[in-house]
C-alpha cells in the first residue's frame, strides 16, 4: 500500500484516498476569484444580461430581507396582542399599519420568488448559450493526442453542464448572489432576533435551546462518507465487470445485429443471471453505495426530533414549577423558537453553501481554463507571429505565394513513433523520400504502420524521434493551418458527421460550403451522386438524426387506461415525422458501408480536385476498402486522371491497380520500411513484395 493512501472497501469498490495530497478544505477558493470576476464581466457583456443581472440581484436582496420584515411584523402584532391582554387597550392605527405591513410582507414572500424565476430563466438561457459557444470553441481547437488524453477528457467533463437545464456559469453567478444575499439575510434576522429577545427574560435561554437542536442537525448532515480531496474508486471484481459488460452489450444498439444473427441471446441472459446471482446485492454503482451508507441512522438523527421540542419542554417545566412567574406567553415562545429556527436555517444554509462554494467557483475556474489547454502538436513561433492563433504561427506554406501545381515533396528522416499510452513502436527508424508529383503506395500487413505514416504527414501526431521534411522544410516549423490546407486526406476510419449529406461533403472545402454545384460535382467524382438522388431528402438527408423527438411515456401499442391502444400515428403524421427514424433521417443503417465510403470520398474530392490549386498532396488511407471491384477501378482511374501533378500517397493492402502505376512503393513490416522501389524493381528483387504480389495474383488464376 502506498504511504498515506487510505483504503476503504465499499461493496465491490475499493476507495483510495490520498490524505497527504488532498488540498486543504478551502471554503473560499481565492485563486478562482479572478475567474469569477471575469465571469461576472463576461455575463454582464452578453446582450440584455446586465439589466437582468441587476434585477436578479435586487430581487435576491428583497427575498433575503422580506422574511425578517415579516418576522418583525409578527413580533409587533404579538406586542399588540400582549398589550391588549395586559392593559385591555388596542391602538387601532398601529394595529391597521401592522396588519397591512404583515399582509404586504407575506404577499412579497410569495411574489418575489415567482418574479425571480421570470428573471432567472432568460438570464440562465442567455448565459448557457454564451458559454456553450465558449465550450465549443475550447473543444474544437484541440488536436488528436490532446483530445484523446483521459486527463483532458476529465477536465472537459468537469466543465460541461451536469444537467441540460443550467450551466456552470449560471450556477456560479447564482452562488455569488446567494452568498451575498444569505449574508444580508443573516444580518437582518439577527437584528430582528435581537429586538424580540430584548424584552423577553427567558428568551435567550429558549433561543439557545433551539440552537442546540439545529447544531445536531448540522452535525448529522456533515458526516458524509466522501471527503474533499484526492480520491479514486475502482473495482477489481471480475463478476461486476462482466455483468456491466453484458449489460452494455444488450443496451447498445450497435451490437443488436450480432446478438440476433448469432442467436446468443439465451446465452447472454444465462450469463447475466449467473453473474448477478454471484454478486447478489453488491451489484451497485459506487455512488449508489455511498448514498446508501450516508442514509444510515445516527444517534444524532434519533435525538433530533426530541431536541427540536426541547424549548417547549423547558417552558412547560418552568410553568409547572413557577406558575405565577412565567415571564413568557405561549405565543412569544412560538415566535422565539420560529425566529431562532429561521435564523439557524439561514446560517446552516450559509455554512453549507460555503462548503460547496469552493466546488462551484472551482468549476468556474475550470470553465475558463479549458480555453487554454495546450495542444500537444505545437508550432514553433517565429519572431513575427508570437501573438497569432496557434494554427497561424510558424513559417507560411507555401512561401512567396507559390502554388502547388507540381505537388509537394515528403521526406522521412529516421522517424520513430509511439502512440501516447502505448508501449510499442508504431514506426521505427523510418526513412524515405517522395519527390514532388510522385504517386507513392505504401503496402504491408495489418498493423505494420501504414496509416501512421499518413497521420504523421498530416501532423495529427509528432514523431518521438527523427524529422519529417515537407518541401524540404521541417514540418514542425510550418504553419499548421497552411499545412492542413495544402493536404487533402481520407482516413481509413473516416467518419460520417451527424449533419446533412450536403454538409458532410461540403466540409471537405469549407470555403465553398454553400456552392451546391461544386458539392454535386464532388459527389459525382466520389461515386455518391446516384444513391443520394434516390434518397427522399436527397442532399438534405441526415443519416443519423442529431435531435431526438420526445414522445409521451405510454409505450406504443399497449392498452391505455380507457381500453384503447396507444397509437402515435396521428400525432406523428401531424408533426411530419417519418415512422422509420422518428427524427427525419434515413439512418446510417439504411446505407451500405460502400455508400458511406463514397460520401467520405466525395468530401475529399470537394477539395483536392474540384476546386483547389492550394492542395498539393493527396493522402488516401485504404480509400477502396469498402468498394466493389468496378467502383475501385473507376475510382483509381478518376484519381489518376484528376490529380494532375499533385503528389499522391496511398496506403493499401491491395497490389495491382495502384502499385503497377506507382513511382514509389514502400513495403512495410512490423513498423519498418523493409523494401522500396517501383513495381518492376521490387518484383526483380524477388523479396516480400514479390512474394505477396504472386500470392494475390494466384488468387485470380
Ligand atoms: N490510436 C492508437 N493508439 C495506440 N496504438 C495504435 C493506435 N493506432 C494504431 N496503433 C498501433 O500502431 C501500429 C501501427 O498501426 P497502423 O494503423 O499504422 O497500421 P496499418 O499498417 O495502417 O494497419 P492496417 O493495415 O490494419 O490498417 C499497430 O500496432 C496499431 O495497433
Amino acid at each position: 500500500m502506498v504511504h498515506n493512501v487510505k483504503h476503504t472497501r465499499i461493496g465491490l469498490w475499493d476507495l483510495y484516498e490520498d490524505k497527504a495530497h488532498a488540498p486543504a478544505r478551502v471554503r473560499w477558493p481565492t485563486d478562482a476569484l479572478p475567474h469569477v470576476a471575469r465571469m461576472l464581466t463576461d455575463v454582464a457583456s452578453i446582450p440584455a444580461c446586465a439589466p437582468l443581472l441587476l434585477a436578479l440581484l435586487a430581487l435576491d436582496l428583497l427575498i433575503a430581507i422580506v422574511p425578517a420584515i415579516h418576522l418583525s411584523y409578527s413580533g409587533k402584532l404579538l406586542g399588540i396582542v400582549q398589550t391588549a391582554v395586559d392593559q385591555r387597550t388596542v391602538d387601532p392605527e398601529l394595529l391597521v399599519s401592522v396588519v397591512v405591513g404583515s399582509f404586504l410582507a407575506s404577499v412579497a414572500k410569495r411574489l418575489l420568488p415567482a418574479l425571480r424565476q421570470r428573471v432567472s430563466t432568460p438570464l440562465n438561457l442567455r448565459i448557457k448559450n454564451y458559454y456553450s459557444v465558449h465550450i465549443f470553441a475550447s473543444m474544437v481547437r484541440l488536436d488528436v493526442p490532446t483530445f484523446d488524453d483521459p486527463a483532458v477528457q476529465r477536465q472537459l467533463e468537469h466543465s460541461l453542464p451536469r444537467n441540460s437545464h443550467t450551466s456552470i456559469a449560471f450556477t456560479g453567478v447564482s452562488t455569488v448572489l446567494h452568498v451575498l444575499t444569505t449574508a444580508i439575510q443573516l444580518v437582518s434576522q439577527i437584528s430582528v432576533l435581537q429586538s424580540i429577545l430584548r424584552n423577553q427574560p427567558d428568551g435567550p435561554l429558549l433561543a439557545a435551546l433551539s440552537c442546540t437542536a439545529a447544531f445536531f442537525q448540522w452535525k448529522s448532515l456533515h458526516s458524509s462518507l466522501l471527503h474533499d480531496g484526492v480520491w479514486v474508486a475502482t473495482t477489481t471484481n471480475e463478476d461486476y465487470k462482466r455483468a456491466q459488460g453484458l449489460k452494455h452489450t444488450v443496451n447498445d444498439p450497435i451490437h443488436r445485429k450480432e446478438i440476433v444473427a448469432s442467436g446468443i441471446a439465451p446465452f447472454l441472459l444465462a450469463q447475466y443471471r449467473e453473474t448477478i446471482s454471484r454478486i447478489s446485492d453488491q451489484a451497485a454503482d459506487f455512488y449508489e453505495l455511498v448514498d446508501l451508507k450516508k442514509d444510515s441512522l445516527s444517534p444524532n438523527i434519533l435525538f433530533q426530533e426530541f431536541l427540536r421540542s426541547l424549548p417547549e419542554v423547558v417552558f412547560v417545566l418552568r410553568a409547572v414549577r413557577q406558575p405565577t412567574s412565567i415571564p413568557l406567553s405561549l405565543t412569544s415562545l412560538h415566535l422565539i423558537t420560529n425566529t431562532t429556527q429561521s435564523f439557524i436555517d439561514s446560517a446552516f444554509n450559509f455554512v453549507q453553501q460555503a462548503g460547496s462554494i469552493s466546488d462551484r467557483l472551482g468549476a468556474v475556474k475550470q470553465l475558463y481554463q479549458i480555453a487554454n489547454i495546450p495542444n500537444r502538436v505545437q508550432v514553433h513561433t517565429t519572431k513575427t507571429n508570437g501573438d497569432e492563433p496557434e494554427d497561424f504561427r510558424g513559417i507560411p506554406f507555401p512561401e512567396n505565394d507559390r502554388t502547388f501545381t507540381h505537388g509537394i515533396s515528403i521526406e522521412f528522416s529516421n522517424v520513430s513513433f509511439i502512440y501516447p499510452g502505448s508501449a510499442s513502436y508504431a514506426l521505427r527508424h523510418v526513412s524515405f523520400k517522395i519527390q514532388r508529383g510522385q504517386l507513392c503506395v505504401i503496402v504491408g500487413s495489418n498493423g505494420s504502420g501504414k496509416s501512421t505514416i499518413l497521420k504523421l504527414i498530416s501532423r495529427l501526431y509528432d514523431p518521438v524521434e527523427g524529422t519529417i521534411y515537407i518541401d524540404g522544410i521541417d514540418i514542425k516549423t510550418l504553419r499548421l493551418a497552411d499545412l492542413r490546407r495544402a493536404i487533402s486526406v481520407l482516413f481509413q476510419d473516416y467518419t460520417y458527421f451527424p449533419l446533412s449529406i450536403q454538409d458532410n461533403i461540403a466540409l471537405g472545402d469549407p470555403a465553398h460550403a454553400t456552392d451546391l454545384s461544386k458539392i454535386e460535382r464532388a459527389a459525382q467524382l466520389g461515386g455518391a451522386d446516384s444513391f443520394i438522388s434516390r434518397l427522399p431528402d436527397k442532399y438534405s438527408t441526415y443519416l443519423e438524426p442529431p435531435v431526438k423527438d420526445h414522445y409521451s411515456y405510454q409505450p406504443e401499442g399497449t392498452k391505455g387506461a380507457s381500453g384503447t391502444y396507444v397509437d402515435f400515428s396521428r400525432v406523428r403524421e401531424a408533426a411530419g415525422i417519418s415512422m422509420a427514424e422518428g427524427g427525419g433521417g434515413v439512418g446510417s443503417r439504411g446505407i451500405s458501408g460502400g455508400q458511406m465510403q463514397r460520401i467520405a470520398l466525395s468530401r475529399t474530392f470537394m477539395r483536392s480536385v474540384v476546386s483547389d490549386q492550394s492542395v498539393g498532396l493527396l493522402l488516401f488511407d485504404e480509400p477502396s476498402a469498402s468498394l466493389d471491384p468496378t467502383a475501385e477501378h473507376d475510382l483509381f482511374e478518376r484519381l489518376r486522371m484528376l490529380r494532375g501533378n499533385k503528389t499522391m500517397l496511398f496506403s493499401s493492402h491491395r497490389f495491382g491497380n495502384l502499385t503497377r502505376h506507382a513511382d514509389l512503393i514502400l513495403y512495410m513490416n512490423e513498423s519498418v520500411v523493409v523494401e522500396e522501389g517501383t513495381h518492376v524493381q521490387l518484383i526483380k528483387c524477388n523479396g516480400e513484395y514479390a512474394r505477396i504480389w504472386t500470392l494475390q495474383a494466384q488468387a485470380f488464376l
